[in-house]
This record gives C-alpha cells, structure tokens and sequence, in this order.
C-alpha cells in the first residue's frame, strides 16, 4: 500500500484550474502520487493551457473526469450591465450539483489504495471537504486562490486592520458580483462551510506580499485547530534566456527578444472579462498614441465550455487586420491564447496593464513587473488596491465604480506615459523589480514559501 496520496479538486474556471494544476506539477515532481479530478473539457483546458512544465511533468499527475451534466455554453456578453460574467453560472450550478458524487467516488478509491489520502480542494468546493471529512484516512486542505488579504476583510478584526491601520479602502467581494453569483456561493457552493469542514489551508502567496495578513490568518485559523501553509506564488519560475532553446516558440516572443530591455507594455485582462466595443476602440487609441511598444491580448470571457463549437468570427477579427496594420511593428495585437508568463519573465517586458486576477497579480509581482490596474470584478477590484496603495508597484487606470463608463482613450495614455516613462513610474518600476527579486526568493531554497510547502509535505509524511 502507497503512503500519502494528494488529490486536488479544482473549481472550473481558467484562473482556478490553472492554480491547482501548478501546485499538483509540483507535489507530483517531488514524488506524491497525485490525481487531480475535473470535468472532461476541463481537464483538456488545464492541460492545453498550462505554462512553464514539459510533458514529463504532465505524465506524473494522474488526470479524473468528473462526469457532470450537460449545461448551457453561451457567450459572453460584453455589453451587459454587470462585468460580471454571468454566462459561466450554468456550468458552475452542473459542476456544484454533480460533482460532490463523482469526487466522493474518487476519494473513496484513492483512501482504498493509500495509507493516507489528502484532498486539496479549491476554496469554492466546499463539498470536497466534507467528502474528505468522511473518510477514514482522509483530510481536506482549501486553496485559496486569491490574495490572503481578500479574505482579512471579512474576519473578526480584519476590516479594521485593512481600513484603520492601514488606510485601504475595504470594501467586502459582493459589491463587485452579481446577486445571482452571492446566492450561488451562500445557497448552493455553501463556501462558509469550506474551512469549518477542512484541516487547514493553503494559500497562493508569498510573505514579501503579504506577511502581515498570511499572520492574521494563521493566527484566526488556529485558533479553530487548523493549519495555514502559505506556499505561493505556486506558477514556475522561468529563466525565458533557457526557455524553448532549439525549439520553435510563439511569434510575441521573438518579437520581444527584438525589443530593448523594459521597453514594452502588457495588456491582457484575463479569461474571464470582456470590454465593450467603445471601450475596445478607446484603448487602441491610447496604445498608438502613447507611443510605447506593447502587446495586447484582445480576448473575450472563456464560455463554460471552450471548447464548444463556435463557427461565428471573433468580433476581434476585422479590428486585427485594421489595427496590426495601423501600428506597424511598434506593438502586437494577439486574439489567441496568449503565454503570459513567458510575456512577464522576458527582460524586454516592463509593465503589465491588467484586471488584477489573482494569477495575474502573482505572475506580474513573479517577474517584478509593475501594474497598471484596471479592475473588472469579483476580487479584482481588491487586488488593484493592494498593489496601487499597500505594495506601491502600480497606478489605478479605473476605479471600479466607474464600471459602466467608457474610459477615454486621452486617460488612458496618460496612465501609460506615467508609468512607462515619467519618474514616478521609474520608482514603482524598480520597487516592482525589488519586490520580484523578494517573491522569488520566496520560492527558492530555504525561502518562506519553500519552507511551508516543506512544512505541508513533512506533516503528512509523519502521518505514515
Ligand atoms: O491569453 C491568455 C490569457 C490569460 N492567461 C492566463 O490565464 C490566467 C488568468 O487568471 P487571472 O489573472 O487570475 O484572471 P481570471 O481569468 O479573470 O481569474 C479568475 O480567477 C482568479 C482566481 O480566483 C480571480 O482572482 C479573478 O478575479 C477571476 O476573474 C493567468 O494565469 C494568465 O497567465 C494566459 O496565459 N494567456
């Protein structure tokens, strides 16, 4: 019989699957059997898209599909009220509904075979930690997928510590959803059970971030008997100048290979927003006008399923043949899947204008890039505020309240100037690259994220 078996259980959404992949690449490489379980075409995603491991790496994870039923895959709808991307709730209530029975199958099988079985569940699923919780030799561990910070606000103390000793501006995660998405984490993911039900959690970030709030939390969390590791930022760490040698790589990369150091701007907002096609034309302007070198990723939100056939154009189409022609060469419009963390690691990137998803964050704060942030929703608009006014390595673009107007393309610019070229973005600029050097120190050999996910293996070791 194997010792100790890790299983991780994502929830379905791009910026969620992607974390936990990166954390089961690393417990597979350092030898645990690990299996991570999602629907079919979520598996597909996490793996078609992941950055930064080989195949080797790959074949080391065992890969589940969690059957679910079949759910409405609509796009998304970038001209409606809410930036929230309402259209994946159809596949989150399939996922909320079915899965609990496909995972306890799973978790069942795994105890079977093992001395001991630990489920890494992503935060939402609060019905892996109960399933976990019934096993004989079982224990769940949430992953918090955002920044610890975010979830300070809503425990005793916390709003005070965030608001009065720090000065942020607090204000709690469902201000930036729809009701329809509160009613579905309260009503149906049940997220308040998720610690209750669990041992302990682990958390993507890194003490250099945000060491005061991963002691808040721990503090609040034993208090209840449970552990917190906090082991971020769990994506890999490149050196892009060993990346792909020999190799043929994506066509942004060796333009920015041809680009001089620091000189090129980042412009992507994740897999689950959409701008408004105003708002698209408006940030064009401000991108030629600023005269900066930049790459944009020009994406709507993900559908439920990715994968589902789509024969209508991309509404970007037409606006790529016009405004690849318009820029000649001084930037690169992408409207495909872009490799975002090889854009961040490369010396040629400098800034990173961005939604603020916690995957962004990490990567950007990863490589020492500083943020222009332009928050969308969910925990975003938090995310904008530690970077901009607690870590000092970004500038606001838009508020999040000014959701519904369209940002004109003059604002815009000057956000850009200011960060790519007056002195006060050349401050935040090299604070951003000494707080990267810190994050990766962090990671590597006697580093703090290094030691608590040391601290997470060995405890289960011991259980042997
Ligand atoms: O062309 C692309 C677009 C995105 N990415 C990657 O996709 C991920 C996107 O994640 P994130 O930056 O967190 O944004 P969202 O996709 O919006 O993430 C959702 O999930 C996050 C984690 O819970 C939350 O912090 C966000 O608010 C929520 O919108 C990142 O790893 C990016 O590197 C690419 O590699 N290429």
């Amino acid at each position: 019989m194997d010792c100790v078996a890790v299983v991780a259980v994502p929830f379905p959404a791009q910026g969620h699957l992607n974390q936990l992949l990166h954390l089961s690449l690393h417990l597979a490489t350092a030898g645990l059997p690990v299996h991570y379980a999602a629907p079919a075409e979520h598996v597909r995603q996490a793996r078609a898209r992941v950055h930064g491991w080989d195949d080797d790496a790959l074949r080391r994870v065992t890969f589940h599909e969690l059957a679910i039923s079949g759910y409405a895959s609509p796009p998304p709808d970038p001209a409606a009220d809410s930036p929230f991307p309402s259209h994946l709730l159809p596949l989150w209530e399939a996922f909320i509904a079915d899965a609990p029975a496909a995972v306890a199958a799973l978790i069942r099988g795994v105890s079977a075979s093992h001395r001991r079985v630990v489920v890494v569940y992503d935060i939402i699923n609060a019905f892996a930690a109960e399933e976990a919780a019934r096993l004989p030799n079982g224990e769940g561990f949430a992953f918090h997928c955002t920044a610890a910070s975010s979830s300070v606000g809503h425990m005793d103390g916390g709003a005070q510590l965030l608001r009065d000793v720090h000065g942020l501006d607090y204000v709690p995660f469902h201000n930036f959803v729809t009701e329809e998405l509160a009613e579905f984490m309260a009503e149906r993911a049940r997220v308040r059970q998720t610690v209750p039900s669990s041992a302990g959690m682990l958390m993507n970030t890194s003490r250099p971030l945000e060491g005061e709030f991963i002691d808040f939390i721990a503090g609040q969390l034993a208090a209840g008997g449970k552990k917190v590791f906090s082991i971020g930022p769990v994506n890999p760490m490149l050196d892009v100048s060993k990346l792909r040698q020999g190799t043929a790589q994506p066509e942004c990369l060796d333009w920015l290979d041809m680009q001089p150091a620091a000189s090129v701007l980042y412009v992507s907002f994740g897999s689950m927003s959409s701008l408004r096609a105003e708002q698209i034309e408006e940030l064009a302007m401000a991108l030629h006008g600023s005269k900066q070198r930049f790459i944009w990723v020009l994406r709507d939100a993900d559908r439920g399923n990715v994968f589902a056939d789509d024969s209508r154009e991309s509404r970007h189409a037409k606006f790529l043949t016009k405004f690849t022609k318009q820029i000649e060469g001084m930037g690169l419009l992408i409207t495909e899947w872009a490799p975002q963390l090889e854009i961040l690691a490369h010396p040629s990137t400098a800034a990173f204008m961005s939604h603020c998803g916690w995957n962004s964050t990490m990567e950007s704060m990863t490589y020492g890039k500083p943020i222009l942030a332009w928050p969308m929703h969910s925990d975003q608009p938090w995310d904008a505020e530690l970077v901009c006014k607690y870590l000092k390595v970004g500038f606001l673009v838009r508020p999040y309240e000014k959701h519904a107007e369209v940002i004109p393309a003059a604002s815009i610019e000057q956000m850009i100037e200011k960060m790519m070229v007056s002195d006060e973005g050349l401050v935040v600029r090299q604070r951003a690259v000494e707080l990267g050097e810190a994050v990766r120190a962090s990671v590597a050999a006697g580093g703090s994220s290094q030691k608590d996910i040391e601290g997470f293996h060995c405890s289960h070791h011991k259980m042997n």
